[in-house]
């Protein structure tokens, strides 16, 4: 859609004003920057894309940890959905931290009206997000339930890493051989396709993930890279994920660009504070003086 007449239009020549495809995240805030809804925004905006954000919840982050948490309210969250999709719209989505299971019922619920979903007009990515790589947990106990029952029957995909996997189905993914029951589990869950994120495997000296769709297996290979610094690895993926389906590629294009694009992302992580680093955007953007 072109928007003319738009002012300053004259010191931005070459602008097309033309709208780029929409993603949303749905998600908390960190404030260290490295991963949740900064991830995201920092990865639609280097795919090309849009984004959008209904918070749900302001963690107190740093290198060392998640200190805290608060939650935004179920209907602010869900207020914030209804209000982007119905004004602006939506080409795709995806959720990180959702905290608890009010707030889950009210991602899925305000989704299905918005038409977003597996089987409606915009793709929905579940990144099933229940603890940060310290291992400080971002999802109560007692939200699995919602999160198996309520959000992955509509999801399009979902990328658990092997900690997730373990909560979810109970299946505890020690080799390489074992991604593909991992992925059986959590396909009977209900999501169109299923992709199991191997990071955890440190023993394996590749990252080697796996995608479903219930009938066929993709492998997706990858180098291991011997850095500490992952931090938002796994929220920038699913986004670059996200914005490729916002840019209407298949799921499985989307997924193989997605790696591609979180194997770069680690290829140029680096220190931040005391403890662990972001994974990092900066080799799609310019870093020249300005
Ligand atoms: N050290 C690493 N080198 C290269 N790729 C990695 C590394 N650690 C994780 N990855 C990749 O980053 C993505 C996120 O993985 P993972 O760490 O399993 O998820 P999460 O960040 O959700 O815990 C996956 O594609 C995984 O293979
Ligand atoms: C708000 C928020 N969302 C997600 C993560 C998970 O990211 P990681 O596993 O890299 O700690 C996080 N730490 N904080």
């Amino acid at each position: 859609m072109n928007q003319p007449g738009l002012p300053g239009r004259a010191l931005c020549s070459g602008a097309t004003w033309e709208t780029p495809p929409r993603a949303l995240s749905i998600a908390g805030s960190d404030s260290a920057g490295g991963a949740g809804m900064h991830a995201d925004l920092r990865a639609f905006l280097t795919c090309g894309v849009h984004g959008m954000t209904a918070v749900t919840a302001v963690t107190v982050q740093d290198s060392l940890g998640v200190k805290s948490f608060v939650e935004i309210p179920a209907e602010t969250v869900a207020a914030q959905i209804e209000a982007v999709t119905s004004d602006i719209g939506v080409d795709a989505a995806k959720t990180g931290m959702l905290a608890s299971a009010s707030i889950i019922r009210a991602v899925a619920k305000a989704c299905h009206q918005a038409g977003i979903g597996r089987d409606a007009a915009a793709p929905f990515v579940v990144d099933p997000v229940a603890a940060s790589m310290h291992g400080d947990p971002l999802l109560h106990a007692d939200a699995l339930d919602a999160l198996r029952d309520e959000l992955f029957p509509m999801a399009t995909l979902v990328t658990p890493n092997l900690d997730e996997v373990r909560l979810l189905t109970g299946v505890d993914v020690r080799t390489r051989d074992q991604l593909a029951d991992a992925a059986r589990a959590v396909h009977a869950l209900g999501p169109q396709w299923t992709l199991i994120k191997s990071g955890h495997l440190t023993e394996d000296p590749e990252c080697v993930d796996l995608l479903f769709d219930g009938t066929e297996f993709y492998e997706l290979p990858g180098a291991r890279f011997d850095t500490p610094h992952t931090h938002g690895g796994g929220d920038t993926m699913a986004s670059a994920i996200t914005s490729a389906l916002a840019r209407g590629a298949s799921v499985l294009d989307a997924v193989r660009f997605g790696k591609r694009f979180v194997q770069r992302a680690v290829a140029h992580s680096y220190p931040l504070g005391a403890g662990v680093g972001p994974v990092s955007t900066f080799w799609r953007v310019s870093t020249k003086p300005i």
